[in-house]
């Protein structure tokens, strides 16, 4: 096996579709041949039976199950951001930790796809945050920018954070996580073209909104074949 292609999904705010987008992205290289994994170093919030949402749809997603603890090193109960968690908890997270649970994972894999928490610079502590995790990781960025009111904004602020760590950012797709979004065309329009003019930025692809239910899981493979992974 090869070095892995790696990237860090990085997203404009919390619930425009990280684990969405990346749960596809494996998809579209698992469709290419590739052996995928995914990785949540970070997660907050819980169910009744202890399972964090992100963390399962990210384990089903691979090309096999790996170790949990390396796919999710840290684990918080509260729904809340990890800084917080991890006080209450007592339990901080500790980057090189993560960094040898990635390493675990890269050598089981062609490809894994590390998903952030909360938007870029959401904190970990009073310290850290998840543009550090970035950095420790030393991963090829992709945003994710949700398409809503308000993401014009945002994605060329996490762009400009991105890029002023001196991360490669290596593009940026669209999530259409709200339907009722008003000049969806006008929105995609501005940030094709002012993320590839200010950061060279190409637009490796569009996701349509899927509603979930019983017909989701039948356009899957359709949708990620339409995703460009980059090289
Ligand atoms: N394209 C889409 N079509 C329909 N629903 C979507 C789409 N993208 C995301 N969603 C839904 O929006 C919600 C938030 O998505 P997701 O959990 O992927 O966000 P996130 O950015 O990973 O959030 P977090 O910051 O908590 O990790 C989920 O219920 C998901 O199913
Ligand atoms: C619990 C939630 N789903 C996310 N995992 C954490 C989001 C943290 C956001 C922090 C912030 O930027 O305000
Ligand atoms: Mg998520």
């Amino acid at each position: 096996m090869t070095a892995p292609r790696s990237f860090f999904i990085a997203g404009t705010d919390t619930e425009i579709g990280k684990t969405f987008t990346t749960t596809l992205l494996l998809r579209a290289a698992r469709l290419a041949g590739l052996t995928a994994l995914g990785m949540k170093p970070v997660a907050a919030g819980v169910d009744a039976a202890g399972r964090n949402d992100d963390v399962e749809a990210i384990l089903a997603a691979g090309s096999f199950q790996p170790a949990r603890e390396d796919v999710n090193p840290f684990l918080y109960q509260a729904p809340v951001s990890p800084h917080i968690a991890a006080r209450d908890e007592g339990r901080p997270v500790d980057l090189a930790l993560i960094g040898t649970a990635y390493a675990r994972l890269a050598s089981q894999a062609d490809l894994v796809l590390v998903e952030g928490v909360g938007g870029f610079r959401a904190p970990l502590s009073d310290t850290l945050d998840g543009a550090d995790l970035a950095r420790a990781l030393a991963l090829p960025v992709i945003l994710v920018v949700g398409l809503r009111l308000g993401c014009l904004n945002h994605a060329m602020l996490t762009a400009e954070a991105i890029a002023t760590r001196r991360l490669r950012l290596t593009g940026w797709i669209g999530n259409h996580v709200d339907p009722a979004m008003a000049r969806q065309e006008d929105n995609v329009r501005y940030l094709q073209e002012h993320l590839h003019n200010d950061f060279d930025l190409p637009c490796l692809g569009l996701i349509p909104h899927v509603p979930p239910g019983p017909g989701r899981d039948g356009c899957l493979d359709d949708i990620a074949r339409t995703l460009h992974l980059p090289g």
